[in-house]
């Protein structure tokens, strides 16, 4: 059983407000949030909660100064520290002040809604038995840069209407994310319905969105609601939004226009209140300059855009995703399986082309058919595209620490005696600036990329790229 508890909320961000107080006040929990040290005092006296999330960098101070003493008042109180500054140092500091979490920024919210359980688990007193509580709630895993910007995005869109057209490549997470979109915000308790475009015979899918009449086409026996009015009052997702034949979008822009729906055959209109989600895998621009799709929808469509990048470019997500996956499988009743590092290292190099589905489809596959326990890198050679990976994967790497090794000796050689030597930052020095201006070269020089390939935050990037003197715009692709 899971406990619920009066959780206080305080970050100067309001995008993590909503998204974490909407998580938590899912799992049945009483939120509050707040933006300031000045609020967060006020609160604790007045909201009394049983857990303190929050933020370290304040308007109005650091966060942390005062952790020690809330506690040493409210000595039940659990203090979870959600913090930007990722360093090891904002981590010890939190420790040290009796935090009883630490989670740097950007963080996962399955991550954060367990902490909370934990906590008030550990608060009644009861034993830890059950260790993997369900994520439930919370679809989306990913902690990337990438992921982070989407939970915003998704956070600034529950409390409104606005069309949302999601971006990206077959297996990504659009559906996923419409999902979210809906399950998290106000029309909840409403339909959820989904329609894809490029599963339905072209000549069909008028009469599946909008209905028809009886007797509108053979067939069609009786007067038959079309997807728009099944969605009434909830949200639409309208999939592969690119194939949907030009007549189709003509009668779709009219709709969204109006508001009414007329079913094919019928000529009474009826008034439809939906939300639109829309997704596709298509470079619409492009579509558009070919004339196989209207600009005018496009724009009614497109009011705020979310993008999901491939898997292959937020990498660090992949072994969060893999062992979400591993975990559900675990729950579904299949035995419990992990990783080994070598299997972990070879998933990361991976390409995959079809993105978090072939991960899911990959796991779910290993839960089921591997004897071990503890998966190896062998038997996920077998199950992965044998060309895709180099059999000497571990090569370079091996080359690198030999190189690394050799270096070390010689520098050892020639200042052991020097009593200011700093051996770890000499070498990141030689290490870090070569691997920004790779990875920044792969990515065009796109810093928000490149901080998700590396694994890094954003700002952490771009503050090393000052330091080392290195300039993202000299770093394009060249060839
Ligand atoms: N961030 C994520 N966290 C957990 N599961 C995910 C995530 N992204 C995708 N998945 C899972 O991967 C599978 C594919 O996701 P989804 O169907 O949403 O992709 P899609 O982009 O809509 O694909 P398509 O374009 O082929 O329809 C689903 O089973 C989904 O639950």
């Amino acid at each position: 059983m899971r406990r619920t508890g009066s959780i206080l909320v305080v970050d100067d961000d309001p995008a993590i407000c909503v998204v974490v107080g909407e998580a938590l006040r899912r799992q049945g929990h009483k939120v509050e949030a707040v933006s300031s040290i000045r609020q967060r005092s006020e609160m604790l006296e007045s909201f009394a909660p049983d857990v303190l999330i929050t933020d370290v960098m304040l308007p109005d101070g650091d966060g942390l100064e005062d952790v020690a003493g809330i506690l040493g008042r409210w000595p039940e109180l659990h203090v979870i520290i959600l913090s930007a500054q990722n360093t090891l140092n904002t981590a010890i500091r939190a420790t040290e002040k009796g935090a009883f979490e630490y989670l740097p920024k950007p963080f996962d919210l399955n991550e954060l809604t367990r902490a909370v359980s934990d906590a008030l688990t550990m608060k009644e007193g009861a034993d830890a038995e059950e260790v993997g509580l369900p994520h439930d709630g919370l679809p989306l895993v990913g902690r990337s840069p990438a992921m982070q910007e989407v939970y915003r995005t998704i956070a600034r869109v529950l409390s409104n209407d606005l069309s949302i057209l999601v971006l990206g490549e077959s297996g990504t997470g659009k559906e996923l994310v419409a999902e979210a979109i809906h399950s998290l915000g106000q029309r909840r308790t409403k339909p959820f319905v989904a329609i894809n475009m490029a599963a339905i015979p072209r000549e069909l899918i008028e009469a599946e969105l909008f209905g028809y009449e009886k007797g509108a086409f053979t067939g069609a026996h009786a007067r038959t609601a079309g997807k728009f009015e099944q969605a009434q009052g909830g949200t639409l997702f309208l999939d592969e939004i690119g194939d949907m034949p030009m007549e189709a979008q003509t009668r779709l822009l009219r709709v969204l226009q109006s508001g009414e729906v007329t079913t094919v055959g019928g000529s009474k209109p009826v008034r439809v209140n939906v939300r639109i989600v829309a997704a596709t895998n298509k470079d619409l621009p492009q579509l558009i300059e070919e004339n196989r799709f209207r600009q005018d929808l496009y724009y009614r469509l497109n009011v705020v855009p979310i993008s999901l990048p491939p898997l292959r470019e937020r990498r660090e997500d992949v072994m969060i995703l893999a062992r979400h996956f591993l975990d559900q499988a675990a729950q579904e009743g299949l035995p419990r399986k992990s990783l080994s590092d070598e299997a972990a290292q070879l998933l990361m190099l991976y390409h995959w082309p079809g993105n978090v589905r072939e991960l899911q489809n990959l796991m779910q596959r290993l839960a089921v058919l591997s004897r071990e326990t503890v998966i190896a890198a062998d038997i996920l050679r077998n199950a992965l595209p044998l060309a895709a990976v180099p059999a000497d994967f571990t090569a370079p790497s091996e080359q690198l620490a030999q190189a690394v090794g050799e270096w070390a000796k010689r520098q050892l050689g020639i200042g052991i005696s020097e009593p200011n030597r700093n051996l770890h930052n000499d070498l990141l020095a030689v290490v870090e600036p070569v691997l920004f201006q790779e990875t920044l070269a792969r990515v065009d020089g796109n810093q928000l990329r490149a901080a998700g390939l590396l694994g890094i935050n954003r700002n952490t990037l771009r503050k090393k790229l000052t330091d080392y003197g290195l300039d993202p715009s000299q770093l394009r692709l060249n060839d």
